[in-house]
């Protein structure tokens, strides 16, 4: 019922349609043309169909860029916005805490494939490194390190990032002389974010991974200096060669959001040993029989990766309980309203 890869004709095959999303098309019931959202906004977001570029409003879907959709074309002449009928099954979903603070989980990108972790070896932060990896590993996509900038520094950074990154290639890359891209290039495939602090060189890198200025950087509003980054009209590039690129500017802070599976797929070592502890919640603090304090002891574990996991563990926790004390609070509120409604119910027949 939906096409296969067309490359040229079809719109979509430059933002990331495959035979595998093709079937996930197929599993879906819901008659429609297929289209990808580029950019989610609050009123209309913008999608990309089989079609081309289309105006598209929610219809109460909560969507965001990257959301593979079902949609139904103007039905009219005049009308020129689409309506989504149906969002699929996400994959790879990069979410984090609401930076509003309001406890609420926050998608930023949906069916991610790759997510680069941008570090720049003159100023690496280990810890941070470790947060992004959370992060990556958590969304379900492949994390990949990208060392960038290994022209400004003489420091061994690639072995320590390779320590604390398992399971996840570190490619040194410099974009200065091009070397690594190609590498990396291997490594990258399908929907790809790059994620990262400013200034660790993720739009360079992504320049000189697709060749040209792909992101016309918005000009600085007099004054406030705002605006630097707001950059572009869209938020999913094609890269060429079937994969896209999702870029938005909330990508680049990251707070977590209920990342217990990221943190355990972060930190194999450590979760490896904890299953060796006495006990099953130790925190590795002062109990008996730690498996992980012994490792540090021995010298087989470095304890500044055990105290970054600890940290995470923390913040996540933290996070994750007040979110639950905010449904809590919900639902007290929603059984209040309801007694409300049926005391009043009751008092006026
Ligand atoms: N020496 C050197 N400088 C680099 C390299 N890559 C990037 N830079 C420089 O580092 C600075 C920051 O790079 P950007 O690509 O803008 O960093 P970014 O991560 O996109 O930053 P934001 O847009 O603020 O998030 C720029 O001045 C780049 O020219 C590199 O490999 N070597
Ligand atoms: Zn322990």
């Amino acid at each position: 019922m939906y096409p296969e890869v067309l490359p040229g004709i079809e719109p979509l095959a430059e933002y990331g349609w495959s035979p595998q999303v093709a079937e996930r098309f197929a599993d879906s019931d819901v008659q429609g043309t297929p289209g990808r959202i580029v950019r989610a906004g609050r009123g209309s977001s913008e999608a990309v169909t089989s079609a081309g570029p289309l105006t598209v409003r929610a219809a109460g879907h909560h969507l965001c860029t990257g959301d593979w959709v079902i949609v139904r074309e103007p039905a009219t002449d005049g009308d020129t916005i689409g309506t989504v009928c149906a969002v699929l099954p996400r994959t790879g979903a990069i979410r984090r805490a609401d930076a509003s603070g309001r406890s609420e989980e926050q998608v930023l990108a949906a069916n991610v494939d790759t997510v680069v972790v941008t570090v720049a070896a003159d100023t690496v932060d280990l810890g941070r490194v470790e947060r992004l990896l959370v992060l990556a590993w958590d969304s379900g996509a492949q994390p990949v390190v990208a060392l960038t900038k290994v022209d400004l520094t003489t420091e061994p950074v690639f072995e320590r990032v390779v320590a604390l990154a398992p399971g996840a290639s570190v490619v040194e890359v410099c974009a200065l002389d091009g070397s690594g891209l190609s590498e990396l290039r291997d490594r990258i495939h399908g929907t790809v974010v790059f994620v990262g602090v400013s200034g660790a060189g993720k739009s360079t890198l992504v320049n000189a991974l697709c060749g040209r200025d792909i992101q016309a950087t918005a000009p600085v509003r007099q004054g406030d200096g705002k605006g630097r980054h707001t950059t572009t009209d869209r938020e999913m590039f094609p890269l060429g060669d079937g994969m896209t690129l999702i870029d938005t500017p909330g990508l680049r802070g990251v707070g977590m959001w209920d990342a217990g599976a990221g943190i355990a797929a972060a930190f194999p070592d450590i979760d490896d040993l904890a299953q060796h502890c006495r006990f099953t919640d130790c925190a590795h603090e002062s109990e008996p029989g730690c498996a992980v304090r012994s490792a540090v002891e021995h010298g087989d574990l470095d304890a500044r990766r055990v105290e970054s996991h600890r940290k995470l563990q923390r913040e996540n926790q933290w996070v994750t309980a007040r979110a639950d004390a905010r449904l809590r609070h919900e639902r007290t509120r929603e059984a209040k309203v309801l007694s409300r409604a049926i005391r009043a119910y009751y008092r006026d027949r």
